[in-house]
């Protein structure tokens, strides 16, 4: 028997950048988390501690803020494309590379050059993998919370022992959404099409009279990978956020479906894939993501 590596990669996580971009007395913010990681001829470090082929993660990190001075950052695939193929292009022993982007959210509060206000906790996301001459890039949206008060239904399943759940012709349906989608190709109006999709996966949730947030799901990943060429392949995962209907009989009231209590746990949580039949291979595009 012998004992080998596997599988590396090494960066630095969580870079937070923030840029101000000043169009005289107009600013714009653009506020990321960034984080790298290299892959490549890298058995030496971990076999012996040879560190000649280490680019410093610390040298990672500094690249992501010269970069952002070097040039606008602009649409975050093709700031972390320029990381991404720059690793890959400069390091010899470097063959491989993973730049993830999430991008938060500010508006301008409304009447002012230079002040903002943070748009929750919802992220634009990217996770580009360099690989040699190939690149394939994930995008995505995450903590996208929504709720539809009515369109929703939940009844036909198996009833054993253990099923208490009443069935439903009338329930909230609320989630968390984090949707990802895998581009055929690099050359993409990328800002356009994140606009594009986030509104045909809001549209898709509000629109679809729903039986099953499965349902859902699968009719949103559908509803973009019709409209949307560029698109191979959605991921969507989707905690169903229970509003249950309190019992308000003990007090003599009837509760018409208008009183609940929003648990926060435990959560169902749905998760699939919609894809193309004939869509390109993914190679690595998924490798250690964050998703099922
Ligand atoms: O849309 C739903 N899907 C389920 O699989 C499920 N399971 C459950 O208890 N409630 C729901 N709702």
């Amino acid at each position: 028997m012998a004992i080998v590596l596997g599988p590396n990669q090494y960066g630095k996580a969580e870079n937070r950048l923030v840029t101000v971009t000043r169009d005289g007395a107009v600013h714009a913010i653009k506020d990321l988390t960034v984080s790298t990681s290299l892959r490549g001829d890298l058995a030496d470090t971990h076999l012996t501690g040879d560190n000649s082929k280490v680019l410093a993660t610390d040298t990672q990190k500094n690249t992501v803020y010269a970069f952002a001075k070097q040039a606008p950052v602009g649409e975050i695939e093709d700031f972390a494309l320029r990381l991404g193929r720059h690793f890959v292009s400069t390091q010899e022993a470097i063959t491989g590379a993973r730049v993830l982007v999430d991008e938060h959210s500010w508006q301008r509060i409304e009447g002012h050059d230079h002040s903002f206000v943070q748009g929750g906790n919802e992220k634009r996301t990217t996770a580009v993998t360099v690989d040699g001459e190939r690149a394939w890039v994930v995008s995505g949206v995450q903590d996208v919370v929504v709720l539809k008060s009515t369109g929703s239904e939940f009844h036909g399943f198996p009833r054993d022992e253990y099923t208490t759940l009443q069935e439903t012709d009338d329930r909230i349906l609320a989630t968390s959404v984090t949707a990802r989608w895998r581009y055929q190709g690099s050359d993409i109006d990328w800002a356009a099409s994140f606009t594009e999709i986030r509104r045909l996966l809001l549209a898709t949730f509000a629109a679809k009279h729903s039986l099953s947030l499965q349902q859902t799901l699968y009719a949103m990943g559908e509803a973009v990978l019709r409209a949307r060429p560029e698109v191979a392949e959605v991921r969507l995962s989707m905690p169903n956020k229970h509003h249950f209907a309190v019992d308000l009989s003990p007090f003599g009231l009837e509760n018409d479906n208008e009183v609940f209590y929003a648990a926060d746990r435990p959560y169902g949580l749905i998760e699939g894939s919609v894809l193309r039949d004939d869509a390109e291979d993914a190679g690595s595009a998924w490798y250690s993501l964050p998703t099922f």
